[in-house]
């Protein structure tokens, strides 16, 4: 089957209703021109020789593991030699990579290398002293070693208090001896760790003198370097066939008294002299940083996944014709159906909107870092309750917005060639890597629990948690006027008093008798909802200040659509979280209508320009890695040539018929 050269006519007169600069708008997407232009080099460079995804399709899980490890070491060598091109000794183009779904694109099972650049080059370089940066993070750094992080056991992954791989430390020879003493012990998870790495950062609970000291982070070799066997007292392999992400080599390590010198515990915070005497990080959380990172990364991943599921249904729909709407009357686009727009446009509001929310996200990351590297923890806290919760939002919208999607393909949609399998299982699995959803909800409703009382108790309260004070303030809800600035206020009103409700239920349950730790377990419900509901009028409240400030900066055409998209945004997500709105604001069936009316309204105003926005996130048609979603549209074409690609086409009689089906047809009559 040959593929036109030619864009499919639906397609190509969408592309010409656009009523914005696409371009402006990628720009604006992509936080400036400099990422967008990184972006597009990087990927000039890393696509020309990507293997056909759908021969990948079939290959077996090792062959599958082994394609996937030549294809990371080609794009790693063409990535080091760009950047050494851009700015050597930089750090931009892999941020690129891992910050856009481009990385994944490259390795559509995932990569075992992942986790290396995400989390033990940067804890390295954060959590080890400037000797050990230089000793072990440089070689991290230069990929002579290759690493991961490993944290989760088989029998503990949320309560990391509860891990039980030992550092026990000698003080005769300098050295910690590191034992997983049960099988429950037994490290489980880590990406690369199965086959791939020959190095990792293992956490475990230190131990002096039999005395616990609390989780510190270890450098350990595991893998001979020239060999790659696995070296004395180290049991380690690959924990075997997942629903996706089939090359990540998530690993198990068994340690059976393994010695390490004391200098390759990670110093920065905490240490343990010669002498065996602890020092305390000056705040014990420090450890747990490399995991906020990766959270605040998340939210910029899985948004884009989300962006890559709502392209690909936005231009499938856009060329799939089905079911006149007037008897007499053509077929349609399915996009013309108004239920097919309610499938798809809120899709792709809300991974704009996390797309922001992640952006801002990211750039607080980076100040807290800046301010821990000067001895300044005052904002961890904050950080880590958005971090949270956005990544569980993000996530959680994401995973189930993505399958939204698929259904809104049709039959089509569950072709692997249209990729919406890879894609999805990338995004659920989000859900429970670095801290499980729920788990970490409840971080943040502690959290708001203890604001709650610092704002009783009139103590100032962290800026993205200080609408509780004004919220609480007011008697009761201002007068509805349906304007932006309320439907945010809507959602931070029913945060807040979610949080109310959460408070009063955690302190009566204290005043008749419970512990405040069985007290918060009760309660739990109640502040996950509340800590859900403040993720996303953090979402809102921040799509609405991008659109309405630095207007001056954008088109007037540009500004109009974003308008456009918050607009669907709040009224979509009002309507969403209507039953806890209505239980604390009084609507009327009017204005009920009015939401309604408005969200119709804007379907319709959006509809010429939905596929103009697709483009505009920028996916290269090898991200997409879609038969339904490739610019040029030709679906019906790319669907039947994956089809013949089949390994069952290329033999007339499958083997199985003359062994099975033959006889068995015969011995039927
Ligand atoms: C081509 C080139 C290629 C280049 C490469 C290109 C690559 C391309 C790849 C493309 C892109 C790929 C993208 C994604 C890939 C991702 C990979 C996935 C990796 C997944 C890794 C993992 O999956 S790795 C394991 C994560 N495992 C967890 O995530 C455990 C959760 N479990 C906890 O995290 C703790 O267990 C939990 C619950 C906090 C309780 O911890 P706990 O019991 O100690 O603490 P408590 O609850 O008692 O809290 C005591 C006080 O600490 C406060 N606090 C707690 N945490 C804090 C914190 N972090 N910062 C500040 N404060 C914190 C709290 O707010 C309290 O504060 P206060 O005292 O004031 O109340
Ligand atoms: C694809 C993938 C890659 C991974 N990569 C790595 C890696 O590189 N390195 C690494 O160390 N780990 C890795 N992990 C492990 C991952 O971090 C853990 O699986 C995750 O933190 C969840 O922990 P768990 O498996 O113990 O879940 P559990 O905690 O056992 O969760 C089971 C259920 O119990 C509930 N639950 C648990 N505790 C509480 C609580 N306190 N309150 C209420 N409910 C609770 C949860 O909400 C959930 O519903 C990876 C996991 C996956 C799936």
């Amino acid at each position: 089957m040959t593929i036109p050269k030619t864009v499919n006519p639906d397609l190509a007169n969408e592309r010409k209703k656009a009523t914005f600069d696409v371009e402006e708008f990628t720009a604006f997407i992509h936080d400036g021109e400099s990422f967008l232009q990184l972006k597009r080099l990087a990927e000039e460079e890393l696509f020309s020789d990507l293997p056909d995804p759908v021969e990948l399709d079939y290959l077996s899980y090792e062959d599958y593991y082994n394609r996937t490890v030549e294809q990371c070491v080609n794009a790693i060598t063409k990535v080091r030699a760009m950047q050494e091109r851009v700015n050597p000794g930089g750090l931009e183009v892999y941020h690129t990579l891992m910050t856009g779904p481009m990385g994944t694109t490259l390795m559509p099972g995932g990569t075992p290398m992942g986790v290396h650049f995400l989390m033990f080059t940067r804890a390295l370089k954060n959590q080890g002293t400037p000797e050990q940066y230089e000793k072990f993070g440089r070689r991290a750094d230069n990929c002579e070693i290759l690493g991961t992080y490993v944290q989760t056991e088989l029998g503990h992954g949320t309560y990391l208090r509860g891990l039980e791989t030992r550092a026990d430390y000698d003080r005769q020879t300098d050295e910690f001896v590191l034992n997983t003493p049960k099988l429950t012990s037994y490290k489980w998870w880590p990406g690369g760790l199965g086959n791939t790495v020959n190095h990792c950062i293992v956490v475990a609970q230190l131990y002096i003198d039999d005395e616990p000291m609390g989780l510190q982070l270890f450098f350990l070799q595991v893998r001979d370097e020239q060999t790659h066997k696995a070296l004395p007292g180290i049991d380690i392999g690959d924990i075997g066939k997942k629903i996706g992400l089939q090359a990540v080599n998530n690993g198990y390590l068994g340690l059976t008294n393994v010695r390490i010198p004391r200098t390759n515990m990670l110093m920065k915070n905490a240490k343990v002299l010669p002498d065996g005497t602890f020092v305390k990080s000056p705040v014990s959380q420090l450890a747990y940083f490399p995991m906020v990172f990766v959270r605040c990364m998340i939210v910029l991943v899985n948004s884009g996944f989300h962006a890559m599921a709502a392209t690909i249904a936005t231009r499938y729909s856009a060329v799939r014709r089905q079911s006149p709407i007037k008897p007499d009357e053509p077929e349609p686009q399915v996009l013309d159906h108004v239920t097919q727009q309610m499938k798809i446009v809120p899709e792709i509001v809300t991974a704009i909107a996390y797309r922001l929310a992640g952006v801002k996200l990211n750039k607080m990351y980076e100040e807290t870092a800046s301010a821990v590297g000067l001895s300044d923890y005052s904002r961890l806290p904050e950080l880590h309750a958005l971090a949270c919760t956005l990544k569980a939002s993000c996530t959680y919208d994401s995973t189930f917005g993505i399958e939204r999607l698929r259904l809104a393909c049709g039959g089509h949609g569950y072709l692997a060639s249209a990729n919406f399998g890879n894609i999805f299982t990338w995004a659920t699995a989000a859900c429970t890597y670095e801290g499980e959803n729920s788990v970490l909800y409840l971080q943040v409703g502690k959290i708001l629990l203890k604001t709650w009382g610092d704002m009783l108790s009139g103590k100032p309260l962290m800026p993205t948690m200080a609408y509780l004070g004004v919220c609480a303030s007011w008697h009761e809800f201002p007068e509805w006027t349906g304007d932006w600035q309320c439907l945010v206020q809507a959602l931070q009103y029913a945060a807040t008093n979610k949080t109310l409700i959460a408070s009063k239920s955690y302190t009566r349950r204290l005043e008749s008798g419970l512990s405040p730790p069985d007290a918060f377990n009760v309660t739990g419900i109640e502040l996950t909802q509340a800590a859900e509901l403040h993720g996303r009028a953090f979402v809102a409240n921040n799509f609405f200040e991008e659109v309405t400030q630095n207007r001056e900066n954008r088109s007037a055409s540009l500004n109009n659509l974003l308008e456009q998209l918050l607009e669907l945004y709040l009224v979509h997500t009002v309507q969403r979280h209507m039953a806890d709105i209505l239980r604390f604001i009084h609507l009327t069936d009017e204005h009920l209508t009015s939401l309604q009316d408005r969200l119709e309204t804007v379907l319709a105003e959006l509809r010429p320009n939905l596929v103009a926005i697709c483009d505009g996130f920028d996916f290269h048609d090898k991200v997409l890695s879609s038969v339904l979603g490739c610019y040029d549209g030709n679906v019906y074409e790319r669907i039947f040539e994956a089809a013949k690609k089949s390994p069952l086409n290329q033999r007339d009689v499958p083997a199985s018929f003359a062994q099975h089906l033959k006889p068995f047809m015969r011995s039927s009559l």
